[in-house]
């Protein structure tokens, strides 16, 4: 079953139309990601699922709930954590969980278990009592994701997980959130404009592009739809026999010439720059450089949108994980939180595999 169904999905803000007519399914238990630059409109996209925004057209339900007319019940069945870090610093852990959970209406004894359960759940059971003033950024982010969770959700929403966090912690947030996805079923839908997020965590990915859903799937049919790795040669020589002589290998997809190079399309082309070198040889071309690109989402995202995540959030390093962006350094202090560096993080929770 569909945990969550969207059918042309629009919303238009004055002079912007932040999503343009999205359609999708997040399959229940699935860990599904919106891949796209800043500015794309993923965070529209979850307002209006999370009930915050309403469209301006089309509909969507969340756990079987129609996001504008049945609020209530969608917001029952979802956790949302925020991109800006929403935590009382002065609190300690389990003070700042009770309190959500008295914003949920639970009763004295339903929230103390529930409290007992999430913490152990995100491994902060011995940090409890601790104000989350001393949490390292990325015991804050897994107190967010369990304050999330403290509902018992069918679904959580996780807009942009670890932005701010350095790449030690992202990392170890990759093998948490992918391990509560394992252990307790939970439907996880994500956005980001990490590259390797995307292709680590999710099993299926929309590539979201100036509001529209360009493509949808796991990031290997992604990446496999593309024809494969690119190796690029330097060549002089016959370089029209060489071109003929690839055309008839099987394992080349396909072979065209650029000035001075040669660019071939061709699966695992690791494995294949020696029968490259070998087949240059036998027609008498010289190869003088050899450069091998593995496939990758970014290569996916290039080839469906026309440019880089990194160009189309006119920065250079949208998708070097150690630098935050300038979003990201406006809005999480955690990244340059000494904390960091002292706290252990362990990559699961507490009594989980
Ligand atoms: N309340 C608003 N009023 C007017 N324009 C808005 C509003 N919210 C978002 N936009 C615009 O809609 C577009 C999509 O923004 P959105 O925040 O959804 O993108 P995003 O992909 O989530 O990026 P980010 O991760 O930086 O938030 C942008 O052009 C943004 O400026």
């Amino acid at each position: 079953m569909d945990t969550i169904q969207v059918e042309n999905l629009r919303k238009e803000f004055e002079s912007v139309t932040a999503v343009d007519g999205v359609s999708f399914a997040v399959e229940e238990g699935e860990v599904f990601g919106l891949l796209g630059p800043n500015g794309a409109g993923k965070t529209t996209l979850i307002n209006m699922l999370v009930t915050l925004l309403n469209p301006t057209d089309g509909s969507a339900t969340v756990a079987g709930h129609d996001i504008v007319d049945e609020r209530g019940a969608v917001r029952d069945s979802l956790g949302i954590v925020f991109q800006e870090p929403a935590l009382d610093e002065e609190l300690t852990g389990a003070e700042n969980l009770a309190f959500h959970g008295r914003l949920y209406g639970m009763d004295a004894a339903t929230r103390r278990a529930r409290i007992d359960d999430v913490l152990d759940l995100v491994g902060l059971d011995a940090e409890r009592d601790d104000p989350v003033s001393t949490y390292s950024g990325g015991m804050k982010r897994r107190l967010e994701i369990g304050r999330g969770l403290l509902h018992r959700p069918e679904v959580l929403f996780l807009d942009e997980p670890t932005v701010g966090l350095d790449a030690r912690t992202r990392r170890d947030t990759w093998e948490y959130i992918q391990g509560l996805n394992d252990d307790s079923g939970v439907s996880i839908v994500l956005t980001t404009h990490y590259i390797e997020e995307a292709e680590r965590l999710c099993d299926r990915v929309a590539i979201v592009d100036e509001g529209e859903i360009v493509a949808v799937d796991t990031p290997t049919t992604l990446k496999d739809d593309l024809g494969g790795d690119v190796v690029t040669m330097g060549v002089s020589g016959p370089v029209d026999g060489l071109l003929a002589e690839l055309g008839d290998r099987p394992w080349v997809e396909e072979a065209t010439r650029s000035d001075d190079s040669v660019r071939v399309v061709l699966e695992r082309g690791e494995t294949r720059i020696a029968d490259l070198v070998r087949t240059a040889d036998d027609v008498g071309v010289t190869i003088d450089a050899v450069e091998h690109h593995e496939t990758s989402l970014e290569a996916v995202f290039l080839a469906l949108t026309g440019s880089t995540i990194a160009d189309a959030e006119g920065t250079a390093d949208a998708d070097t994980p150690d630098q935050p962006t300038a979003a990201a350094s406006a809005t999480d202090g955690e990244a340059s939180d000494p904390g960091d560096t002292t706290r252990s993080e362990p990559a699961q929770p507490e009594g989980q595999s």
